[in-house]
């Protein structure tokens, strides 16, 4: 491919602390909502648990050597705010930071650069017992935790994300309760939204006084195609726009929720006070984006509170999550992020594909779907960074096959299969790309 990538283009892959390390209270670290969530019964397929997941939390420096022979110039992960803090405030617990001290060394000495998400849904279950993301206080819980961390690493850690994807803490979290809490509450979730958003706002005020690196907020963000050219559809579709792509971005950029969210939640809806609105206003350094499909959207009125569907088109490649493959939808993403917000610098910070992988024979695992999955993802961003945008990275969710979430293992993203008798990880065929696309620079792509 012809190659727009610059060579100071980051390539890399992400995880998420609950999804890889296991061990989840080992070392004083305190339990996660994540953790008792999946422990309780009926809520994760399978009963499956993240009390092992990768083994990551005792193998961490095996994995960063991993990492350096696959070539990633930038490593995501997140930090689990239980083990550096188990009671979620307070006193520090340094066998958990000093885990999260010794990867970030081992990355460095790799020439890997470590880009840290804060919180990525793995709340102590110390402050959930206070009100969670409910209380008031909680952006100022969020901005000591991440300040702490700051203070600790931030002198080694160039990328800093505070929250992934505010969106889904907020509605799998609260409205339809697919995922940790498990609430199912329609005066919940604006009030949760709001507290995150002032906790990155909080979080990022405190960096600016401490850090001189790049801090952003990760979203996930799906553009919203009417099924039909019908009104009814296109409002449809306008409404879950709003609902999914503008919600924590407009308020971010602009200080303000779009309308569409008051009709949305009706008398759920709060008035919320213009000064933490103005609050709220940050654009950070970054946008990370996360980025898997499209939204195919016919109206629906009996289904609140959106009165809207997302079908799942028939003729479409579809991942084992149901997924429309859509690469389009990532260039189509990147320009709206360039005209809608002036052009923000990007990260794609999760870009990737679950489909049921063969076992291994003589030690390799091909994926061919996953592959050319990747590739036509990175090609639709090349599109976009012809056309202007800013973007600067890309990481491939996921490094290794791990626990996804409400699905448990059954569903796998990884580059690198994970043998769950031994923990061996054996590299795919797409680990085999997307190391020849680093080493490209793009153009095997
Ligand atoms: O589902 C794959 C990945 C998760 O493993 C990551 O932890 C999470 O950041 C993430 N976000 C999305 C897109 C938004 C979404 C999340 C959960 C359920 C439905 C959509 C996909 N993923």
């Amino acid at each position: 491919m012809a190659v727009p990538f610059p060579d100071d283009f980051l390539w890399g892959a992400a995880t998420s602390a609950y999804q890889i390390e296991g061990a989840p209270l080992a070392d004083g670290a305190g339990p996660s909502i994540w953790h008792r969530f999946a422990h309780t019964p009926g809520r994760v397929a399978g009963n499956e648990t993240g009390d092992l997941a990768c083994d990551h939390y005792h193998r961490a420096l095996d994995d960063v050597a991993l990492m350096a022979e696959l070539g990633l110039d930038v490593y995501r992960f997140s930090l689990a705010w239980g083990r550096v803090l188990p009671e979620g405030r307070g006193a520090v617990n340094r066998r958990g930071l000093d885990f999260y001290a010794r990867l970030v060394d081992a990355l460095l000495e790799h020439d890997i650069q470590p880009m840290a998400t804060l919180y990525h849904w793995d709340l102590p279950v110390a402050l959930h017992e206070r009100g969670g993301w409910l209380n008031p206080d909680s952006p100022h819980w969020f901005a000591d935790y991440a300040e702490t961390l700051f203070r600790a690493l931030g002198d080694r850690v160039p990328f800093w994300i505070t929250i992934n994807e505010p969106w889904v803490v907020t509605v799998p979290g609260y409205l339809d309760g697919q995922l940790a809490p498990g609430h199912r509450d329609l005066f919940e979730p604006p009030r949760v939204a709001h507290h995150l958003l002032l906790a990155h706002a909080e979080a990022v005020a405190v960096y600016r006084t401490l850090g001189r690196q790049q801090i952003g907020l990760a979203v996930n963000l799906e553009p919203q195609h009417p099924a039909s050219p019908s009104p009814a559809d296109l409002e449809a579709s306008r409404r879950r726009d709003a609902f999914i792509n503008r919600w924590f971005l407009d308020a971010l950029m602009f200080g303000r929720y779009p309308e569409e969210l008051a009709d949305i939640f009706g008398p759920a809806w709060p008035e919320f006070p213009a000064k933490s609105l103005e609050q709220i206003r940050c654009r950070g350094d970054f946008v990370g984006v996360n980025y898997y499909s499209r939204g195919l959207v016919r109206a629906a009125p009996d289904v609140a509170p959106l009165g809207a569907v997302r079908l799942t088109p028939s003729d479409a490649e579809l991942t084992t999550m149901g997924w429309e493959v859509y690469p389009k939808g990532l260039t189509e993403t990147l320009l709206w992020l360039r005209d809608r917000y002036a052009n923000p610098p990007l990260y794609i910070t999760e870009n990737g594909a679950a489909f049921d992988d063969p076992p291994p024979r003589n030690g390799r695992v091909e994926d061919p779907r996953r592959v050319a999955y990747l590739r036509a993802h990175i090609r639709a961003a090349a599109k976009a960074l012809e056309q202007g945008v800013d973007l600067r990275g890309y990481c491939v969710w996921s490094l290794f096959d791990n626990f996804e979430w409400a699905e448990g293992y059954s569903k796998c993203f990884g580059l690198y299969q994970v043998d769950p008798s031994d923990q061996t990880r054996r590299p795919k065929a797409s680990a085999r790309f997307y190391r020849e696309v680093m080493a490209s620079r793009g153009a095997a792509a």
